[in-house]
């Protein structure tokens, strides 16, 4: 742990001293499920860009293009799918999907510029 995660205070709320003392109890426990998922988010999501990073560097070996059309027409169908099974939004998942995507596409980007500026 750093010195910014320990000095994260779990119980900042803006609705300090405003609200009864039971429900702020009971909303400063479910907030601590939702700390718990963030952190997981924030792990997953850096396995996933370690993980497309190797891609990116494959690809720019390989001369091969940053975006890969069908393959993420599969992902976005199969996720949506997911999402209806577990009660969430599939539109919402499509669009954290190709939010993240972008991101990784702009990221293979970079490394095929810089893998061709070596080569030069
Ligand atoms: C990671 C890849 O590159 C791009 C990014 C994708 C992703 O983040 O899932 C999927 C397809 C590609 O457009 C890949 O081709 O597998």
């Amino acid at each position: 742990m750093t010195e910014k995660t320990r000095r994260f205070d779990p119980s900042a709320s803006s609705l300090a001293g405003e609200v009864n003392p039971a429900v702020m109890e009971e909303l400063l426990s479910v907030r601590g499920s939702i700390d718990n998922i963030d952190a997981t988010l924030v792990y997953l999501l850096a396995e996933r860009f370690k993980a497309t990073q190797r891609v990116g560097h494959l690809k720019a070996e390989h001369k091969l293009p940053p975006a890969d059309p069908a393959r993420e027409a599969a992902q976005i169908s199969r996720l949506r799918a997911l999402a209806e099974e577990a009660h969430l939004d599939p539109a919402f998942a499509e669009k954290f999907l190709n939010f993240i995507i972008s991101e990784v596409i702009r990221h293979h980007q970079d490394i095929s510029q810089n893998h061709s500026l070596r080569d030069e």
